[in-house]
């Protein structure tokens, strides 16, 4: 098993929590506070992890939400590197669906892993076995392979059927029989499909699941828990990012965001 599964694993027990704190930051949505900070990203984002750790099983930095801004690369690193060196227990997955052929996934994975520090990275399987190999080398870290994504056009590829079986099927298999050796894989499923993630979890045992969809896609609670569960009532990564990181806009953003991810935590345990 790696070294991230078992830092989620034992996450997951020592802090009783299934919530995955989601790191989207939008300066347009910023309070006031931080309009002339040059800094902004990273402050924003650090103020969020601190308040809301004691209730995350795992932080999710959207790379696009980084990159998109001058300087927001190096913002990202050090938002990881502070949350490894003050919430050293709690994993990084970083959202960044990374694929191609597999000398430019080489460079992904040093991007994730080395320059970043995630302990783990989102991953497209469309490119197929080759284009995971670099990941899946790096026995240590987490791939988290799309499976079956929460947005609408999921449906336009994901569940077409292919020797009568729908193509999400087809992954999570793969992924559970066949890229999993090392023991380092996970799959994203949406919180929007529970029928589907019913269908992933009996597929693929007790492989962890990162499930976004939650809150501010109006996914539910309980039945992503009754179906993603599994039956030490663990496994999942159940992640809210807008839900949490602007519950207020206000000077109080940072208590707020904890409230809500305390208020996320709580209801997700009683479906437990
Ligand atoms: O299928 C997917 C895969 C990834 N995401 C990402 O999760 C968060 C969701 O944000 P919310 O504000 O909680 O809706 C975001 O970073 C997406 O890029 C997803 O939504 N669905």
């Amino acid at each position: 098993m790696s070294e991230f599964i078992e830092k989620l694993r034992h996450r997951w027990q020592a802090a009783d929590t299934l919530l995955c704190v989601g790191l989207d930051p939008d300066p347009a949505k910023f309070p006031d506070a931080f309009v002339s900070d040059d800094d902004a990203l990273f402050n924003f984002c650090a103020a969020i992890v601190d308040a809301t750790a004691e209730y995350a099983c795992a932080f999710k930095p959207q790379i696009a939400y980084f990159a998109a801004h001058n300087g927001g690369e190096v913002a990202l690193q050090r938002l990881i590197a502070h949350i490894n060196a003050n919430h050293p227990d709690i994993p990084v997955v970083l959202d960044a669906k990374r694929g191609d052929i597999g000398s430019t996934a080489e460079q992904y994975a040093v991007e994730a892993f080395d320059r970043f520090g995630a302990d783990a990275v989102t991953l497209n399987p469309y490119m197929g076995r080759d284009s995971a190999d670099p990941f899946l080398a790096r026995n240590d870290k987490g791939c988290v392979f799309l499976c079956h994504t929460s947005n609408a056009g999921a449906r336009d590829f994901q569940e077409l059927l292919i020797d009568g079986a729908p193509l999400y099927t087809h992954v999570a298999r793969t992924v559970a029989n066949d890229w999993n050796s090392a023991g380092n894989c996970a799959l994203v499923v949406g919180a929007t499909f529970p029928k589907e993630l019913e269908v992933i979890r009996a597929l693929v045992g007790d492989m962890p699941l990162l499930i976004p969809g939650i809150g501010a896609q109006g996914g539910d609670v309980e039945a992503t828990v009754l179906n993603g569960k599994t039956a030490d009532g663990t496994g999942l990564m159940i992640n809210s990012s807008r839900g949490i990181l602007y519950a207020s806009m206000g000077a109080d953003f940072a208590e707020a965001a904890a409230q809500a991810a305390r208020s996320l935590r709580d209801e997700i345990n009683r479906h437990r």
